[in-house]
């Protein structure tokens, strides 16, 4: 396999924390494209995968690539949304979404001069995610899946090659949550960025996953791996067939395992 990411053999404890490792001896490797879900028990070190991944840690020993160069620094290439969605409360949706551009180049410096197709392409990506219109709204105007899907649209803004989502459905109701499983199953489809996905919700990962990795208690290392075969476009009823029941009990089967060693 052709390794879009790739941690191998990482260790990593906080400075300013207990000096006991978050993850240990971690290796994993996604395919550039694919799209994976991380799942394991509560503080394994999920969360720390990903800041690891785009360069917001670094490791205390081993190696991680993004895109086949050693991670150095933030990753530029890649876009990220999380459990909360932090758009800025005085800025318009539409402003929100503009903000990586004012910051990542070569967006940074085009946006005075092409401000106009920056506009049409976030509005494109609203009408995408069923917020046609809403631009002009505050965040506060807009429900908890209106906002979550705006941060969805805030995290693709600059086109990046990599996704990561940690949580980004956890605060919504169930059929929000599926709305939205719906709708980054369609971004992917469209767009083939790889993405990274930390969920608690074992069938959210296998309803959207091609590949999820089962972490251990923390010190967090992969203890399994599963690939998820179903044909795409996947359709929600997937998620009532045997097989699709049978994998998700094979994950709970992996994460009690897991918490029973912790
Ligand atoms: N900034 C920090 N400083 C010190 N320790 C930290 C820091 N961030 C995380 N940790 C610790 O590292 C471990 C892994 O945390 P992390 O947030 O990566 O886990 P997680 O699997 O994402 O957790 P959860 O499933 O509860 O969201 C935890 O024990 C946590 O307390």
């Amino acid at each position: 396999m052709n390794a879009f990411v790739a941690l191998k053999d990482v260790t990593h404890a906080y400075g300013s924390g207990d000096g006991f490792p978050a993850v240990e001896h971690l290796s994993l490797s996604i395919a550039e494209g694919e799209f994976a879900a991380v799942v394991g028990p509560s503080g394994c070190g999920k969360s720390t995968l990903m800041k690891l991944a785009t360069g917001l840690q670094f490791p205390r020993a081993g190696t991680i690539l993004v895109g086949g160069a050693p991670v150095t620094q933030p990753v530029r290439i890649a876009g990220m949304a999380f459990q909360n969605p932090t758009l800025l409360p005085w800025r318009t949706t539409l402003e929100n979404l503009l903000l990586p551009l004012e910051i990542v180049e070569p967006h940074r410096s085009r946006l005075k001069r092409e401000r106009g197709s920056y506009v049409a392409k976030a509005e494109r990506l609203l009408a995408q995610v069923g917020l046609k219109g809403q631009g002009g709204k505050y965040p506060w105007e807009l429900s908890g899946g209106m906002q979550q899907r705006a941060s969805l649209c805030r995290a693709l803004i600059h086109e990046p090659r990599l996704l990561l989502l940690d949580e980004p459905f956890g605060a919504l109701d169930a059929f929000t949550r599926e709305e939205l499983w719906c709708v980054i199953r369609d971004l992917h489809a469209e767009r083939r960025m790889t993405v990274v996905l930390v969920t608690h919700d074992l069938r959210e990962a296998t309803f959207l996953a091609d590949r999820i990795f089962c972490m251990s208690a923390r010190p967090g290392r992969i203890v399994a791996e599963r690939v998820v075969d179903f044909p795409r476009p996947r359709d929600l009823e997937v998620t009532y067939t045997k097989a699709f029941i049978d994998i998700v009990h094979e994950l709970r089967g992996h994460i009690a395992d897991a918490r029973k060693t912790a």
